[in-house]
């Protein structure tokens, strides 16, 4: 896993092989250890470089055995015989060092990197810190203040910005590992000590305790209650603080405490999720590795209102040229002004020039003929999507692929009106489309495993994570979404206050409470959607009591904040308050706590004190139940889909690992259990009744969650 090689008489030639990243697994450690030693103990060696195969410095420690009991030699000393010996060690980076990668080259005498590499230490995104030295070189090396950014945020920096902070010490065009043999010879006899990281001091400015007590403020502000972050400033205190040996020793203690955290186990988990949901399967036996895309360079498209701008200014950022359309001279115009505007702000952050030239906009859907995929994100109207998709089939050449964007509506349907259901697909994105990672990809029953792989394709080259999901109402996250709404609507008619609600759930990581989030999204959007599901306004049966519609229990709050014109932030009231019309400043708004005890006193509802804890079981089972129902019914590949949806698309808190990976944390009995006793109080709520995959898999022990599908009944997937 270590290949050695004397070259130019003198160097030895030390290179990590083990593909694709060069991960320091136990081999790699212990290729590494003996090649050291040799290196070191060799009279015709007088200096070491150390490379990786395949372009690739080293991508860190092998995440995978963190699940494993610890075999090979350890880390920590393996750097520390680097760093102590007697001759020049030269770390030549290419690709990437990464986490342990970057702890082994600093642990070098030098670093040589390639001028396309990336250098980092992204422990913190894994629940994790640096503790291989990291934590205590880093900062002797750059100073306090940038160390403690790069180490807290897991950011990683080019080759370029590692010049500027001292991380690196020479940037090359050419192959990086030629120059580190060359400059491996060059600095035979140059004294080393400076060079050993571990006898210097951390610089500090005069300010210190400042800095890092402002670190850690903002850290515990923004980690939403994730502990990595916090435990990364420790660590960088005791590189200020502290002699190098007891640096260390703080390292390893804080490291043993993240270590055994369910916070690192669900953010490693993430790590792996986010990369299986791109090896995509579909039941038929096609899959990501035997289903070519189709070449798309030219796209459209249809419609440039909130979603199709953020929609356009994603395709132009990753280089396609881009027809978009609208129904009139002035709605294009507006979307015109509004998508080069967005794409002007974003080249100026990046020092760029906005591509506006990709872009030709049209209100004529004929310009479309020569596109290969075209994006319909027209009004969430049936009728009016189906008379865009008969156009199109008709104007678009036979082979171009056409995708909408609909919340929730019914692919098939769409595709149903064309002359080729098969290159019909979903590809629902989020707003603001050019912002939100999230892409879900909904395959259609007649979508062509060719087209699944051109939209999972384009997903990627926007740099989303896209996960494919079947054809159901609101697909599957939306569609989860609904037991949770309907929840804390409840909450709020048995005696809760927006700001209860939203206080747990942030507690629990949201960014945001849900009535927070319904207040910046619109309360109006979910109105018009419950009108026209008959819930609400003039198609409700008459013969449904108020608090009841279509079998089962409902609550009409949200309709009756909207009848009082407060439609959320855009109107300065919905579930709070804001000081004006779009103001973000949410504050408890009397006027809901009065709505709220005249709805409970109209109807007969006695108040009673609810507590964080139902209101996250309740909001948050609910939910989780919904996933079980998705899993049962094939609409999800599995449980990491689901987990993707939800951290990349909903805010759900990382560190918890989504709601399926959360749910076996919890333990899936006690959820069982929960969902049985909330069922048990509220009988008219049907969502509350515990999916059969959930007991299944509560009667067979909770297997893992790789192990879910093999409980599912029905193993046909709707994929
Ligand atoms: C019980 C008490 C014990 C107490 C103490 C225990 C102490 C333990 C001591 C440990 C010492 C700590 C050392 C160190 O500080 C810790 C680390 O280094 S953690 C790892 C840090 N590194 C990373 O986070 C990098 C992760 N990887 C990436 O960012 C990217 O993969 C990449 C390297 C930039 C490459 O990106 P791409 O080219 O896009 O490729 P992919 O991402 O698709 O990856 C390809 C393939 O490789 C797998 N992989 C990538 N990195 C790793 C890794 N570090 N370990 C294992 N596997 C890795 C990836 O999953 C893909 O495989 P697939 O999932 O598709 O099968
Ligand atoms: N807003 C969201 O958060 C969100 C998120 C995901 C998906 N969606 C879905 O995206 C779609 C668009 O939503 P939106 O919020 O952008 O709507 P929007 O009302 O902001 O914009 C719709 C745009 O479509 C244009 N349009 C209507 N008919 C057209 C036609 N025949 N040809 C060309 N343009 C036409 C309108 O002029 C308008 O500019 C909907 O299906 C919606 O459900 C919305």
């Amino acid at each position: 896993m270590a290949r050695y090689a004397q070259v130019q008489g003198s160097v030895a030639l030390i290179t990590l092989t083990n593909p694709p990243v060069n991960a320091l697994s136990a081999a790699v450690r212990l290729g590494i250890t003996e090649a050291v030693t040799r290196a070191l103990r060799d009279p015709k060696v007088k200096s070491v470089v150390i490379c990786g195969e395949n372009g690739v410095f080293c991508g860190g420690a092998d995440i995978r055995e963190f699940a494993k009991p610890m075999t090979g030699p350890p880390l920590v000393p393996m750097i520390s015989a680097i760093e102590e010996g007697d001759k020049p060690v030269v770390a030549a980076i290419e690709g990437v060092a990464f986490g342990g990668g970057l702890e082994l080259a600093l642990g070098c005498h030098y670093r040589i990197a390639h001028s396309k590499a990336r250098v980092g230490l992204p422990e913190v995104t894994l629940g994790l810190l640096p503790a291989a030295g990291g934590t205590q070189r880093l900062p002797r090396l750059i100073g306090l203040a940038p160390a403690l950014e790069l180490i807290t945020t897991g950011r990683h920096v080019t080759a370029q910005e590692a010049l500027k902070l001292g991380i690196v010490d020479k940037v090359t065009d050419q192959s990086a590992q030629d120059l580190a043999i060359q400059f491996a010879q060059e600095v035979i006899g140059q004294p080393l000590l400076p060079r050993k990281l571990s006898t210097q001091l951390t610089p500090c400015p005069p300010d210190v305790d400042t800095i890092l007590d402002e670190a850690m403020a903002r850290v515990k502000q923004r980690a939403r209650g994730a502990m990595a972050p916090v435990a990364c400033v420790q660590a960088v205190r005791a590189a200020v603080n502290l002699p190098y040996q007891a640096g260390m020793q703080k390292e390893q203690e804080l490291m043993a405490f993240l270590f055994r955290s369910s916070q690192a186990r669900a953010l490693q988990y993430c790590f792996f999720a986010q990369r299986a949901v791109g090896k995509w399967s579909l039941s038929s036996g096609a899959h990501s590795g035997n289903s070519k895309p189709r070449p798309v360079t030219k796209a459209a498209v249809i419609g440039l209102g909130t979603m199709g701008r953020g929609i356009t200014v994603a395709l132009v950022k990753a280089g396609l040229s881009v027809v978009a359309v609208e129904t009139n001279k002035k709605q294009l115009e507006m979307g015109k002004q509004m998508v080069s505007a967005m794409l002007k702000h974003d080249a100026q952050k990046m020092n760029a020039v906005p591509r506006l030239d990709l872009l030709h906009y049209t209100t004529d859907l004929s310009e479309l003929k020569n596109t290969d995929l075209i994006i319909e994100a027209v009004f969430e109207d049936m009728a009016l999507k189906k008379e865009v998709f008969k156009k199109l089939s008709s104007v678009c050449k036979p082979d171009a692929v056409l995708c909408t964007n609909t919340s929730g509506l019914d692919v098939d349907e769409l595709a149903s009106v064309t002359k080729r259901p098969e290159l019909v697909v979903g590809m629902h994105f989020f707003a603001p489309a050019h912002v939100m990672k999230l892409l879900e990809v909904v395959r259609g029953s007649r979508s062509s495993p060719e087209v699944m792989a051109t939209a999972m394709h384009l997903g990627k080259r926007l740099g989303k994570v896209s996960v494919v999901v079947g054809n159901c109402s609101g697909f599957v996250g939306n569609r989860m979404l609904r037991p949770y709404l309907d929840q804390a609507n409840f909450l709020l008619e048995e005696g809760a206050t927006p700001e209860l609600v939203d206080g747990a759930l942030e507690e629990f990581g949201f960014p945001m409470g849900v009535f927070k989030v319904s207040d910046l999204s619109g309360l109006d959007v979910g109105w018009r959607i419950r009108k026209e599901a008959g819930l609400t306004g003039p198609n409700v049966d008459p013969k449904d009591p108020l608090r009841r519609r279509q079998g089962r229990r409902y609550s009409p709050l949200p309709d009756l904040v909207c009848e009082q014109g407060r439609l959320g932030q855009k109107s300065g009231r919905g579930w709070y308050l804001y000081d004006k019309p779009g103001g973000r400043v949410a504050t408890p708004d009397p006027d809901i706590h009065k709505l709220l005890e005249d709805y409970r006193v109209r109807h007969g509802i006695r108040p009673r004190q609810i507590g964080s804890q139902e209101v996250l079981e309740r909001c948050l089972f609910a939910l989780i139940n919904e996933g079980f129902r998705v899993l049962e019914d094939g609409m999800a590949m599995g449980p990491e889909g689901i987990d993707m949806i939800y951290v990349f698309g909903y805010g759900w808190p990382r560190h918890r690992g989504g709601p399926m990976f959360y749910a076996a944390m919890v333990g899936l009995p006690r959820v069982l259990e929960r969902l049985e006793y909330y069922q048990q109080v509220h009988p008219d709520v049907p969502h509350l009744q515990p999916s059969s995959l959930l007991r299944r898999l509560v009667v067979n022990g909770s297997p893992p969650l790789d192990k879910w599908r093999d409980f599912l009944q029905r193993p046909h997937s709707q994929l």
